[in-house]
């Protein structure tokens, strides 16, 4: 540790004047332009989270679902989950602090955290497919060797197999060997595993259409095909051989506009997904026979899989709890059908996966997923043991059940949600039970919901409590929430500063297309553009 190579090197990659950014719900994202500082410093501070954990860190380059020319930087704690809240705060500080204070800020962290600069560092790098992240995951190395950490640097991953990396390494290999290689041959062996019963009858449902969003979920899912092809055949689209990325595709694009992606080739009845940019999340859709476009999304998800493990565990016999955590995002159709049909506890957090995954960690399967589509089940360890367990043990039907259930929790990205390793477990579960992309969609009728985003001058005028679902400030804002609200059968509203851009979201759902057109409207550009953006630089909501 050489403050004056730290310096030297820093100036290299000097902060753009004036320039303040935050570690924000997903870390920083920003133009690609204005990172590189950033990146360098990411390095930087990776390096002391691996000296205080004395464990491998990650760094992910990407800005997921968000435009090409866009870009950002997550560091990856210890057991793949996200960054700790007091590191976040951290990067923020490191990331703002002015070129000739560095130095001091990297040591007032390694003070406060009480980092031991002894010990030794090791940070694991991971990139996307847009045009800046080869260049700024270099700044990254940049800064892990000016402080003397020792790095791996995979290049192009998705971000769930950069979490799968660093879980396994600080795991010494328990959770499976940190390559490629060892998260195709893992996730492939637990699907081929689960399917094998499936196959006797026939192979009507197994090929599926995947929209790739041009990104590196195309790389990776093509790389790993003739892993499973025994199982599902899968056909690629967007595979970033001529589109560009998230552009009218993807994830995102698909359940913002409610439509199918350009570029897919859709049939009715087809079955058919869409990941984001760097593949951490998905949703289903298809095309009925009448030419109608059907969303699958998140909160069918989650009730698919928790209804599939729900009879898995009543067959095995055990005591073990199951949990589903959702966001105020979710569809109040899927709330009720999961704790009224389904008779699941379902919690609401605040949204950020690393919100979900926190409270999914209390049960001993907590089932969580985003409506947008980023979700997994985790399983505790002592549930972990014991379904193993009972897989050698059980007398017959029990013993299945438990194989299956072994099958599933290998399956599953237990560090982070992740689109390929979802897609591996619905397409094992549609064919286990049968189910055709309709009868799935069937479960539930979703409310028609509708999300805005408002911009406004200061969104942190927007405060919020009980899970973001009410308004705290402005004074009078929830008031007119609820005035509104009331006058729609079974609607529902809320506002909320975005952690990721700068805008507010305003979500609204009732019970017809005529009821939340008018309440998302009201609530969106009404009350948020004239009242709370007092004028000063507000534009009229519009719907997106
Ligand atoms: C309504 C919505 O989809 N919000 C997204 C979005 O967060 P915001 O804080 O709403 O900007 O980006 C997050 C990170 O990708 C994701 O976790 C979250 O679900
Ligand atoms: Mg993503």
């Amino acid at each position: 540790m050489d403050p004056e190579a730290v310096r030297k090197y820093s100036a290299l990659h000097a902060k753009p004047d004036g320039l303040v950014l935050q570690y924000g719900t997903a870390g920083f994202r920003t133009k690609a332009e204005r990172l590189d500082h950033v990146m360098f410093r990411m390095g930087l501070l990776a390096v002391l989270r691996s000296k205080q954990t004395k464990s491998t860190i990650g760094v992910m380059v990407t800005a997921s679902h968000n435009p090409e020319e866009d870009n950002g930087v997550k560091l990856v704690d210890p057991l793949g989950e996200m960054l700790a809240p007091s590191w976040e705060e951290h990067a923020t500080c490191l990331a703002n602090a002015e070129e000739r204070d560095v130095w001091r800020v990297l040591m007032d962290i390694s003070e406060k955290a009480a980092v031991n600069l002894q010990q030794e560092a090791f940070v694991v790098i991971g990139r996307d497919t847009r045009p800046s992240s080869e260049r700024l995951s270099q700044s990254v190395i940049d800064g892990v060797t000016v402080l003397g950490g020792q790095f791996h640097d995979y290049g192009l991953l998705t971000t769930p197999q950069l979490h799968y990396m660093v879980y396994c390494r600080n795991s010494s290999g328990r959770y499976g060997e940190a390559t490629v290689d060892g998260y195709y041959q893992k996730l492939s062996t637990a699907f081929v595993e689960l399917t094998k019963q499936a196959f006797c009858g026939g192979n009507e449902y197994r090929s599926l259409k995947v929209d790739c969003a041009n990104g590196v979920g195309a790389l990776k899912l093509r790389e790993m095909e003739p892993y499973f092809s025994q199982g599902l055949s899968v056909q690629l689209f967007n595979d970033g051989t001529k589109g560009k990325l998230n552009h009218l595709c993807g994830a995102d694009f698909v359940k913002s506009h409610q439509r199918p992606p350009q570029g897919m080739e859709m049939k009715s009845s087809e079955r058919c997904c869409s990941f984001d940019g760097d593949a951490d999340r998905i949703v289903y859709y298809y095309s009925d026979t009448d030419g109608h476009f059907h969303l699958i999304d998140g909160d069918k998800i989650a009730t698919l899989i928790s209804s599939f493990l729900k009879e898995l565990l009543v067959e095995i016999g055990e005591s073990l709890n199951i949990g589903v955590v959702q966001t105020a995002y979710a569809n109040g159709s899927s709330t009720r059908y999961l704790e009224e049909v389904m008779k699941v506890p379902v919690y609401c957090t605040k949204t950020g996966v690393k919100h979900l995954h926190h409270k999914a960690q209390e049960f001993d399967v907590g089932v969580y997923f985003e409506a947008n589509g980023h979700g997994t089940v985790l399983f505790s360890k002592a549930a972990e043991m014991k379904i193993k367990q009972l897989a050698k043990e059980l007398e017959d039907k029990k013993r299945k059940a438990a194989q299956m259930l072994a099958n599933v929790i290998d399956l599953f990205n237990q560090a982070a949600g992740d689109a390929i390793s979802d897609m591996l477990v619905i397409e094992a579960i549609l064919a286990l039970k049968g189910l055709t992309v309709q009868e799935w969609d069937a479960l539930y009728t979703d409310l028609p919901n509708r999300q805005l985003k408002v911009k406004v001058a200061d969104r942190q005028v927007i405060s919020t409590t009980d899970a973001e679902r009410q308004a705290v400030t402005p004074p009078g804002l929830q008031e007119a929430i609820n005035d509104l609200v009331k006058k729609y059968k079974l609607s529902r509203a809320f506002v909320r500063p975005s952690g990721t851009e700068d805008v507010v979201r305003v979500y609204a759902e009732a019970d017809s297309q005529v009821s939340w057109d008018s309440a998302g409207e009201k609530v969106g550009s009404e009350r948020l553009t004239t009242e709370v953006a007092g004028g000063g630089g507000g534009e009229k909501g519009k719907l997106f």
